[in-house]
Parts: structure tokens; sequence; C-alpha cells
């Protein structure tokens, strides 16, 4: 998606450890403009797929899903939670994933209220890194019984092989910006097409 990567070229910065930092207009401050502009071009990806659901992963995932279902017929959106909470109540999927940028494993907590087996879900995320998180929503998904119709990324940062494992184990996977190479001292992106 051209729009997204001009502004990953002109806002971004490549940080040591493999961290590109976006969050100028996607992870910290929204642009929801552009989120409303990566939620069309999902929809435009999986028509004819008949979503019922579309689950992320706290908390970064959260705003751009939410603006992604407005193009996917208001369905609902559920979010995996990284922490137990009194909030939470009943029976749950719970699986274990390692945060990037945390640098630590959080559980990964969905109430089974909120998942089941006629769900057919499109999972939404704003990263793709090593395959991480991707894996905990799938692993959830599995639990529920739920069919996984696709994958929409912001950002895969294709060097770290996530992506592609997804794809070889027969996902799709929309990535609107694939990052090929990124280098902290020159600060230099390149894009896969
Ligand atoms: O493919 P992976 O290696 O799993 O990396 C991608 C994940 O990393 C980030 O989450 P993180 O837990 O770092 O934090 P955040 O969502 O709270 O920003 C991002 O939001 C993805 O969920
Ligand atoms: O802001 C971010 N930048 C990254 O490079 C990254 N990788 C996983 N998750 C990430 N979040």
């Amino acid at each position: 998606m051209k729009e997204l990567e001009e502004r990953i070229r002109k806002e971004g910065t490549v940080k040591e450890g493999n961290v590109l930092k976006v969050d100028a207009f996607l992870n910290h401050q929204c642009d929801v403009a552009l989120y409303d502009a990566m939620g069309a071009a999902w929809a435009e990806h999986f028509a004819g797929k008949n979503i019922t659901k579309i689950l992320t992963i706290e908390a970064s995932g959260i705003g751009m899903a939410c603006v992604a279902a407005r193009h996917f017929g208001n369905v609902p959106v559920v979010f995996a939670k990284k922490a137990q909470s009194i909030n939470l109540d009943g029976d749950q999927y719970v699986t274990t994933v390692y945060s990037f940028t945390k640098q630590r494993e959080f559980p990964v907590i969905v109430s089974r209220k909120y998942l089941g087996p006629e769900d057919h879900v499109l999972l939404i995320d704003d990263f793709l890194a090593n395959g991480k998180a991707l894996h905990g929503l799938i692993d959830i998904c599995k639990h529920a019984g739920a069919t996984v119709e696709g994958i929409g990324i912001a950002v895969e940062k294709g060097f770290q092989g996530g992506g592609d494992q997804l794809r070889e184990e027969g996902y799709d996977v929309d990535s609107l910006a694939i990052v090929e190479s990124m280098d902290p001292k020159t600060g230099e992106i390149e894009f896969r097409h």
C-alpha cells in the first residue's frame, strides 16, 4: 500500500534491534484516516470471504481492527488480553506469547463467550515480525474451533521470517507494507513488492 510505505519512509525511524518506530501515526499516536484506508485495502483483499469476527491482540492492534471492522459490515472485534483481570470471568481460552517490544512472555486470554466454532475470523495486527503474536491468536482460534479466514497486517518485517512461515502454513497473509531490509545506521528502508 503506497500510502503506508510513504508514511513509513517519511515518519518512520529505524532503531537497533530490528525495531521500526512508527509511533507518530500507527501505534502510539493514531492516524484514523490512514487506519480507514488500511481497512478498505484489507476489505478489498478479503472480499468474498464470510468474515464473522475480527480478532486482534492488545494493545496496538485494537484501534486499527475497530476501524477495519467498519469495512467488514461492522462485525464484532475481539481483542486478546495480555493479563488476567477481575473483569475477566467465566471460561477462557489461554495461551502464551512472547512480546517483541516488551521482551517477555505474556498470557493471552480470550473469553469463550466471544469466540466459537461458528466464527470465521480475520486476524488483524499492526506488526508481524517473528510471528509469535499471530501464532498465539491462531492457537486461540484452534482451541475455539473457529476458522481463520485470513490475516491482515499493517507492517510486516519480512526479514524476520514470521510472515513467510505463516504463508507456508497456508494462511492468506495480507501485509500492507513489507519491509525487506532496514538499516539503523543510514535509516534506509527497502520494501518488498
Ligand atoms: O510477530 P511478532 O514477533 O510476535 O511481533 C509482532 C507483535 O509485536 C507487537 O506486540 P507487542 O507485544 O510488542 O506490543 P504492543 O502490541 O503492546 O505494542 C505487535 O503489536 C505485534 O502484536
Ligand atoms: O513498533 C513496533 N516496531 C517494531 O519493529 C515491531 N516489531 C514487532 N512489534 C513492533 N512494534
